[in-house]
C-alpha cells in the first residue's frame, strides 16, 4: 500500500528541495498550474522516466485529490523506487493551503 504524506509534510519536503514532485494529472492541468518544479508523468513520458530516474530518488506523487496518486505510487514502488510517497489531498488541497507555492503559466 502506498506511503502517504500530509500536505504539511509535502510542504516541508518541497522546502527542503530533496524530492522530485511528480504530477500524474492530465497534461493540460499540469501546464496550467502545478507545484513548483513538478514534472508531469504520463503514459508517453513513462518509459523515459523509468529509464532515466534513479531508484533512490525521493518522489512525491500527486494527482487532483490524492487518490490516483496512491496507485501511481504503488506502481512506481513495484518498478523499484524505494522512496515514493503520495501527497494527501492532491493538488486541489495544496492550492488552497499554499497558494504562494503554485506555479502558473
Ligand atoms: O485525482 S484523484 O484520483 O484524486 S480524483
Amino acid at each position: 500500500m502506498a506511503q502517504r504524506i500530509s500536505p504539511e509534510q509535502g510542504r516541508e519536503t518541497l522546502d527542503s528541495g530533496e524530492a522530485l514532485f511528480i504530477d500524474v494529472r492530465d497534461p493540460g492541468s499540469h501546464a496550467m498550474a502545478r507545484i513548483p518544479g513538478a514534472v508531469p508523468l504520463t503514459q508517453d513520458s513513462l518509459d523515459d522516466f523509468l529509464a532515466t530516474t534513479s531508484r533512490d530518488q525521493a518522489l512525491v506523487v500527486y494527482c487532483y485529490h490524492g487518490h490516483s496518486s496512491q496507485s501511481a505510487c504503488d506502481f512506481l514502488t513495484e518498478k523499484g523506487f524505494t522512496r515514493a510517497v503520495s501527497l494527501d489531498g492532491g493538488f486541489e488541497h495544496w492550492r488552497q493551503a499554499y497558494p504562494d507555492q503554485v506555479e502558473e503559466s
